[in-house]
């Protein structure tokens, strides 16, 4: 069957939340198509870290079986991490269900994730080969899910400052406006990953990048890409500056912010909405605002996180590894 969940933004924007049921147990996590884990704060946790979440109880799940030996330790792009024990137990999302899903049960946690009391847990949706469970790798949900999918797709509906979803099994076409563009994927890093070889700011020239890549990835909040593109954008608004002290470009709140259009697969330009990247005030009076676009690593893998999400409808085909793109309605 199919399944379908609320994906509900934290405050500002910094991550979206859904319920998933993990042994009759329901948790709200964090759906990242960064990364390849299922792990989940819970009852072995110290009591500190557990304090102010939702904690998965194996012992009072009746289909929860340990897997004797196996351990996962992952790390994210932004620092953080997890590392734990594991087991398998039955994950429903939103009625698309797998019985035997291997549920990763943290025994220490970075403090960004303590700190977070509304997540209480990741769900990977990136490739399986980026999974960190030791010695046998495993699955990710929808790895395990897809066969039994009426189509092999998930699908990403992010909103700014309002409810979206998550779909599993199905394409709801009212949700975006015309028809998606398709991009086949390269799965060899284990993520979404394409090219990005342009790019326009608000109505001015496409401008190359040369050998440009870029993943599609909810778990991150901002979008991070190539310098060349952060400085060509920020150069179009007016009193923005590289604030070493805040970690980023920022800008008067009150700036009128350009679009963004970037490039996917050489197909599509995907259009980000400049009120998009107006992102946070970092100031009490909120007269500075820090941007969502951020600058990477020059030649880097660009990430489009959430920043992209809350103007595109995406897409993720495991069938035959592609990415489509429309969007929202
Ligand atoms: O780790 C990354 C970046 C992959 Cl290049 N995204 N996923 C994620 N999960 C929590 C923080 N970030």
């Amino acid at each position: 069957g199919t399944g379908v969940v609320t994906a509900t933004p934290e405050q500002g924007d910094v991550e979206y939340l859904s319920p998933v049921t993990i042994g009759g147990q329901t948790i709200n996590m964090d759906f990242d198509s960064g990364s390849s884990d299922l792990w989940v704060f819970n009852t072995e946790l110290a009591a500190g870290s557990q304090a102010g979440h939702s904690n998965f109880n194996p012992e009072t799940s009746t289909t929860f079986q340990l897997l004797q030996g196996a351990s996962f330790e992952i790390s994210y792009g932004d620092g953080s991490g997890a590392a734990g024990n594991v087991g398998t137990d039955t994950v429903n999302i939103g009625g698309a269900t797998v019985t035997n899903q291997a549920v990763e049960l943290a025994t220490a946690v970075s403090s960004s994730f303590v700190q977070d009391t509304q997540s209480n847990g990741l769900v990977g949706l990136a490739f399986s080969k980026l999974n960190t469970i030791k010695p046998v790798q495993q699955k990710t949900f929808f790895d395990n899910a897809i066969a039994t999918l009426p189509i092999p797709v998930f699908t990403a509906d992010l909103r700014h400052a309002a409810v979206g979803a998550y779909e599993f099994g199905n394409i709801d076409s009212t949700k975006f406006n015309g028809s998606l563009s398709w991009t086949d994927v390269n799965a060899t890093s284990g993520f979404w990953q394409f090219s990005s070889q342009q790019f326009a700011v608000g109505t001015g020239p496409t401008m190359n990048l040369a050998g440009g890549q870029a993943i599609a990835d909810t778990g991150t909040t901002l979008m991070i890409a190539d310098p060349s593109i952060v400085n060509a954008y920020y150069s179009q608004v007016q009193g923005a500056v590289n604030n070493e002290t805040v970690g980023g470009v920022t800008f008067p709140c009150a700036a009128q912010l350009p679009d963004l259009a970037v490039d996917i697969g050489g197909n599509y330009m995907a259009t980000v909405r400049g009120d998009d990247i107006n992102f946070s005030p970092v100031d009490a009076a909120g007269t500075t605002c820090f941007g969502g676009l951020q600058a990477g690593t020059a030649g880097g893998l660009q990430i489009y996180g959430d920043i992209m999400f809350k103007s595109q409808f995406v897409a993720f085909n495991g069938g035959n590894n592609s990415i489509g793109m429309a969007p929202h309605q």
